[in-house]
């Protein structure tokens, strides 16, 4: 039970115990394997799909069927083709258009936030600002405009019940999680009643999925070229093999699946790297600079800033919205080749955040250094060279990916939104950078609390935010 309030200590406790080798912990309801070798984490990344499942552990956690209208994640471990269609529209084609949508989202951020912000009580001049619950807002706003349209982005409702929705399908997963199976259909119908969110999302969503799907058939048998939208319900259609049939409820499904994923870790790791800013102002201003004299470049090739993309690099590797990675249920039993043995229900993970501090991977590991992954060559154009050595022998992207980096896991299951990802939050953090001087307002404020594995930002943690001229 431990696991539950103080995961991220109790897996730190089993690696600093095993001496690089796999350890287990009981962790509620399952028992994870721990795994940090690169060879151990080989094995993870290639083993079979249909043995070791990321939709099997993801099942588990949201519990699909009551959450998101009986929709049966299953299908995709099967390799299910519908499910090849929306993986594709995020890792290829959202990834492809990040040039053609980051005008947008710089355009919504920089009229958005300073609405949002001025609604907050102001002292000595500064607008005294819960970060996490406006970034999540924004994060809220940007991933409506690419999932769904900017039409949406601006539908108060929807972007409410958007934000909802996340919360709710945690939390209604834990409670259908801790509840006896007779009694899950009972229960669900409750929490259902009371969180809305569900219904509201799919409800707006439905239609709209009709209408794209009518307008490809229609296309289809003019022979005509489908309309155009810069969207991911676009590219989900887009990317179906040829012939596939998906039904406007099933498309849904799909959307609410990448939009469950796609909100809380890149809220959580800008609203930690916000807070970093504060308590390590000396890397504001060359940041700054970088973005003065790069971000036209950035917003036309989604490419570059490569200082704050350290900075949030080095953030994330010391307060990770996980401090695990890599889930993957057994479906049947498992052994790796050191006879680690899984039993059908067993998770495989890795100790992400264990992994961050390990000093062969990352030299004096607890320093926080914000250049760290920077080139050299960008480091040595610095005009201040304070706190400008690289540490680490090469430089890296938060967006690279290997057995020492596990952010956005590892192999063909790794985080298809991660480009995404990494330009929203350059694209969030400049504005804010931009618009105003910030400060936390109480240096000494727990910043987190511990859901499982999970690092969750606390709301009350409030950042002065005074408006530049
Ligand atoms: C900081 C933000 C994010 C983090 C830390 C993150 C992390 C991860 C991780 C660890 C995985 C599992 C990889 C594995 O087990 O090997 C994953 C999968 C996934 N992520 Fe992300 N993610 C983020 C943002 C996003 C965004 C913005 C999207 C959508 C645009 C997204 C879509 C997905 C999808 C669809 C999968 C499942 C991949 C599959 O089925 O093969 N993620 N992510």
């Amino acid at each position: 039970m431990r696991f539950y309030i103080d995961g991220p200590n109790v897996i730190q406790e089993g690696f600093d115990k095993s001496n690089g080798k796999p350890f287990e912990v009981q962790a509620v309801d399952t028992r994870h394997v721990f795994v940090s070798s690169p060879a151990h984490i080989k094995e993870l990344q290639t083993g079979s799909n249909s043995v070791l499942s990321l939709y099997a552990s993801a099942r588990k956690i949201i519990q699909p069927k009551y959450t998101m209208k009986d929709f049966n994640w299953m299908d995709f471990s099967k390799g299910g083709k519908v499910g090849w269609g929306f993986l594709r529209a995020v890792r290829t084609c959202l990834t492809d258009n990040l040039p053609n949508i980051l005008g947008d989202l710089t355009n919504l951020t920089r009229s958005e936030l300073p609405k949002i912000v001025s609604t907050h009580p102001t002292v000595d001049g500064a607008y005294q600002v819960s970060t996490h619950l406006l970034i999540t807002r924004l994060v809220v706003m940007c991933n409506v405009a690419a999932f769904f349209g900017p039409g949406l982005a601006n539908d108060d409702v929807f972007v409410k019940a958007a934000q909802d929705y996340i919360e709710h399908t945690i939390f209604g997963g834990e409670i259908i999680r801790f509840t006896p199976s007779r009694l899950i259909p009972f229960v669900a119908r409750i929490i259902n009643r009371v969180f809305r969110s569900q219904d509201i999302v799919y409800d707006t969503l439905l239609p709209i999925a009709e209408k794209r799907l009518r307008e490809r058939e229609e296309a289809a048998e003019l022979g005509l070229e489908m309309p155009k939208h810069h969207d991911c319900i676009q590219w989900t259609i887009e990317s179906l093999p040829h012939g596939n049939y998906l039904t406007p409820r099933r498309l849904v499904h799909e959307l609410m699946g990448i939009w469950f994923g796609s909100v809380h870790a890149l809220a959580t790791t800008i609203t930690v790297a916000i807070h970093d800013l504060c308590l390590h102002p000396e890397y504001i201003q060359p940041i700054r600079d970088e973005i003065t004299a790069h971000y036209s470049e950035f917003e036309h090739t989604a490419h570059g800033l490569p200082l704050l993309d350290s900075f949030i690099k080095e953030s994330a590797r010391l307060t990770p919205a996980e401090t695990l990675s890599t889930r993957r249920e057994a479906t049947d039993s498992f052994t790796f080749s050191d006879g680690t043995h899984l039993k059908a229900g067993d998770w495989a993970v890795t100790p992400l955040l264990a992994i961050n501090k390990m000093p062969e991977y990352y030299p004096s590991p607890n320093q926080f250094n914000g250049f760290r992954f920077a080139p050299k060559e960008v480091l040595d154009s610095l005009e201040n060279k304070t706190n400008s050595s690289p540490l680490q022998a090469q430089p890296s992207k938060l967006t690279d990916i290997d057995a020492t980096w596990l952010m956005f896991g590892i192999g063909r299951q790794s985080c298809p939104g991660r480009f995404y990802a990494s330009a929203t939050m350059k694209v969030i953090i400049s504005q804010v950078l931009k618009q105003y001087d910030i400060k936390l307002v109480d240096e000494k404020m727990e910043r987190s609390w511990v859901m499982r594995s999970a690092i969750v930002p606390r709301d009350g943690v409030k950042v002065a935010f005074k408006p530049r001229n």
